[in-house]
């Protein structure tokens, strides 16, 4: 962890979702970031949605320690092997959070135009109240969360490099998240979830 382990708890309704703004060291999140972004062996899968077939708006990869496939929006992916840079990681998360986590979806989104649209978390091998951990390195992009009752209970943060953002209890249920494109001219960032799979 950085040198200020803060912790903020976001209070919406139906949810349980803290933010560490600095949950890693400056030079730590820069070396994982450079390291990420040569060393992973990105894919752009085509997802199916509505029945509409196109290519997805990010690069993905998933690694984990269990061999357990993950699936969503009609795409399986297998896991690799955890890296040691990824073990490190999971290893600094799991010391604050006290979870062991199986599995972890890696996102590249490119510049503004990789997206990532309206979803919950709450595919079945996620259990039934999955705790998601999320870290950010790179550029800043804003996450926007809507409350699925009434989705103009909307709630939108800016993740910053370095940061954790964790999920958990029966957010998955009642809110839907995404990282919107932007039209401003910015750079690569990279987001890592770690999960639990059974
Ligand atoms: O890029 C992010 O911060 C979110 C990624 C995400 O929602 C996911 O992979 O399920
Ligand atoms: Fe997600």
């Amino acid at each position: 962890m950085g040198l200020f382990a803060e912790k903020i708890v976001l209070g919406l309704p139906d949810s349980d979702i803290s933010y560490y703004p600095n949950f890693l060291k400056e030079e730590d999140a820069n070396a994982y970031f450079r390291a990420l972004r040569d060393e992973t062996p990105w894919q752009q899968d085509d997802i199916t949605v509505f029945g509409k077939t196109y290519p997805q708006p990010r690069l993905t990869a998933l690694y984990g320690n269990n061999g357990k496939a993950y699936s969503y929006s009609n795409i399986t992916m297998k896991p690799f092997g955890f890296t040691s840079e990824l073990l490190q990681i999971k290893t600094t998360i799991e010391k604050e959070v006290g979870v062991a986590f199986s599995t972890c979806l890696l996102n590249c989104y490119r510049d503004g135009k990789d997206s990532n649209g309206w979803h919950s978390d709450d595919e079945k091998e996620l259990g039934k109240n999955p705790i998601i951990a999320s870290i950010s390195l790179g550029a800043e992009r804003f996450f926007h969360l809507r409350y699925k009752k009434d989705k103009t209970v909307k709630h939108k943060m800016l993740l910053e490099h370095g940061s954790l953002l964790l999920m958990q209890g029966v957010t998955q249920h009642h809110w839907q998240h995404q990282i919107a494109k932007t039209s401003k001219k910015i750079g690569e960032r990279i987001n890592l979830t770690f999960r639990v799979i059974k």
